[in-house]
């Protein structure tokens, strides 16, 4: 399914330069350089007070927003990315609780591959580990939703309440990356829902170019307020976990979860049957 872009500029993804193999079509063209993600994050978190930031995410119930975390190289190459993907959005509606669009991370590894070096970068998944306090593991292969870029670009696009339940059988936390923001949108969410002890606490959060939101998926209650008319919102998720089992049944929930309300099911599917190599 692909998405009216009327209202975007397209990069142009001509391939014209490449003999051989295709180059990603969300990428600058050969000989142009591509920043590197690892070291650029290695340099902004050296420069972060990460003792006290994790001090942050304790009291908040392991929830951290920085308005301001990634190198601009490296927020432009995600804007520039994210705009080139518009075509391979997947759009999603589900009456009274979400409306938007999405592009897995299956088409990221076959058209942005920078996305996915920064999803693996040891200083990006070191600090987090700082930051949570445990060892973190990237989402399996087969898991679309392991790094995936969710697009608010018509009226009404949004996201009711909900919490980022795991499947696996460890936590699962959520990096949401800032990248394109030219929206009335806001990430609303309540800390402490989960413990009685403390009274919930809400907040409300623009998800700015280069900024993050760091949480445990069970823990934060949150939402995305619907873009108004030609508004654009695109954020980056990348998720992480502690333990990559899954058990077969929740394995299915999972999977049809993310057909219907993120990536339709050829992406979600066909990635599952051997030999199949789906479309993008
Ligand atoms: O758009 C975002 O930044 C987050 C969306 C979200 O919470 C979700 O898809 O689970
Ligand atoms: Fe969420």
């Amino acid at each position: 399914m692909s998405e009216q872009a009327n209202d975007i500029t397209l990069d142009d993804p001509s391939p014209a330069s490449v003999p051989s193999r295709q180059r990603p079509a969300a990428e600058p063209a050969a000989g142009a350089m591509l920043p590197n993600p690892d070291a650029c994050v290695a340099e902004r978190t050296a420069r972060l007070d990460s003792k006290q930031l994790r001090a942050d995410f304790v009291r908040q119930d392991a929830f951290l927003h920085l308005e301001d975390f990634l190198a601009p190289e490296v927020t432009a190459q995600l804007v520039a990315s994210a705009r080139a993907l518009v075509p391979q959005i997947n759009r999603n509606y589900l009456p009274g609780h979400k409306q938007g669009g999405s592009v897995s991370r299956h088409t990221i590894d076959e058209l942005a591959p920078f996305i996915a070096e920064l999803y693996r970068s040891k200083a990006l998944i070191g600090w987090l580990e700082q930051m949570c306090g445990e060892k973190l593991l990237v989402s399996p292969d087969s898991d679309p939703h392991a790094y995936a870029l969710y697009y608010y670009t018509r009226q009404g696009d949004h996201i009711g309440w909900h919490y980022d339940t795991s499947y696996y059988d460890g936590r699962r936390y959520t990096l949401l990356l800032g990248v394109i923001e030219e929206s009335s949108c806001r990430l609303d969410y309540e800390l402490h829902t989960r413990n009685a002890q403390v009274p919930d606490e809400p907040g409300s959060v623009q998800t700015t170019p280069g900024g993050l939101v760091f949480f445990d998926g069970d823990k934060l209650r949150h939402r995305i307020t619907p873009a108004g008319a030609n508004e654009m919102r695109v954020s980056l998720t990348f998720e992480y976990v502690t333990d990559p089992g899954m058990r077969p049944w929740l394995r299915f929930i999972s999977n049809m979860k993310d057909a219907v309300a993120y990536f339709g099911f050829r992406q979600v599917f066909k990635r599952l049957v051997p030999g199949q190599k789906p479309r993008s």
